[in-house]
């Protein structure tokens, strides 16, 4: 992790971290929106519009957000957490069977230490499972068929079942950030089949106060890559979210809800008017931790571009037009 008065690199530039402690600012987590979600299934269009302006003012002040009501059942979300606790609980031996790096497109198991998201730390203290779009024909560098524990065979339902469920409420977060910058509703529906998302299964060991160290966290200082992250959290608190005083806020669990943050993709498309936020994660609690990020992303043959709503003569565009799946592929190699 970075010193006091450091900077965390990013895929679209430095950013600046200001504290150098574990701890968090206390009781400031009130400060991270939460956003009533039936407004955006409601028939009517002003709910949605004024759903939207919320997510609007959160993704441009904050770039974190609860959302409640988001119409994704509670059993799909415990049925999913179950498979995770079952699939870590398996023998190392038998998880390196699906080792990540074995696979030509990002599927499979991560192990402890395995990754480092944070360039000046020394891996993360977690280990992971990532699952996509199931596609039998290799398309791209990142699709392609997912892969399963041959002795917990169990674990492909539940998983999918909530990748789907996930893919609907992404679809529907979309529809509502264009509605957000003013855009029709369904500009960026033909571009987001679900085939551009990765989720992860993810677990953290405790980690002890007095044996912590800044440069091995459950998941050191980074931004996520695609437009929006979609996390459910269980009970045990770990995350961390960067404020604009470069100040750690605590994103507390909350029950019946996800955390949703803006991407480095989606900082790309509004021209960082929606704030690509740094996080990360250290689970002091004693507890292992179990949770579930859903990156939701274009298709990966999509060209990112800004919009031409967020620039201005006085805010000409930041970035080149970048293809999609190259970003995310380029972004994870960096981190592996
Ligand atoms: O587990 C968490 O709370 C955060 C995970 C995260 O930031 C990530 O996987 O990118
Ligand atoms: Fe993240």
């Amino acid at each position: 992790m970075a010193d006091s008065g450091a900077e965390v690199l990013t895929g679209n530039g430095p950013r600046k971290i200001l504290s150098n402690s574990i701890d968090v600012k206390p009781g400031s987590f009130s400060s991270i929106p939460i956003l009533d979600f039936s407004l955006a299934f409601s028939d009517d269009f002003t709910d949605r519009k004024k759903c939207a302006e919320q997510l609007f003012d959160a993704c441009t002040r904050v770039g974190f957000f609860y959302v409640k009501n988001h119409g994704v059942p509670q059993d799909v979300v415990t049925n999913c957490f179950g498979a995770a606790r079952q699939f870590f609980d398996l023998s190392l031996d038998e998880k390196m069977k699906i080792y990540i790096k074995d696979s030509d497109n990002y599927k499979g198991y991560t192990p402890l230490l395995g990754e480092n998201t944070d360039p000046a730390g020394r891996g993360d203290l977690h280990e992971g499972f990532d699952v996509g779009y199931d596609s039998k024909a290799v398309k791209n560098e990142m699709e392609g068929e997912n892969r399963w524990p041959e002795t917990l065979p169990e674990i492909k339902e539940p998983v999918t079942d909530y990748f789907n469920s996930m893919i609907r409420l992404g679809k529907k977060l979309f529809q509502l950030f264009a509605l957000s910058l003013d855009l029709d509703e369904h500009r960026f529906d033909s571009t987001v089949s679900g085939k551009g998302s990765v989720m992860r299964l993810l677990h953290y060991p405790p980690q002890k106060d007095e044996n912590i160290d800044l440069n091995q966290l459950g998941i050191g200082a980074h931004s996520d890559y695609e437009c929006f992250t979609m996390l459910a959290q269980d009970d045990v608190p770990a995350l961390q979210v960067l404020n604009a005083e470069g100040e750690w806020v605590a994103a507390v669990p909350i029950e019946g809800t996800f955390v949703v943050n803006v991407g480095d993709s989606m900082a790309r498309w509004t021209n960082d008017l929606y704030l690509s936020t740094i996080h990360r994660a250290i689970n002091r609690s004693g507890a292992r931790r179990y949770s579930i990020p859903f990156f939701f992303g274009v298709d990966y043959e999509t060209t990112i571009e800004v919009l031409e709503s967020c620039t201005s003569e006085a805010r000409p565009p930041k970035y080149k037009p970048i293809n999609a799946g190259q970003y995310i592929k380029q972004r994870l190699n960096e981190t592996y």
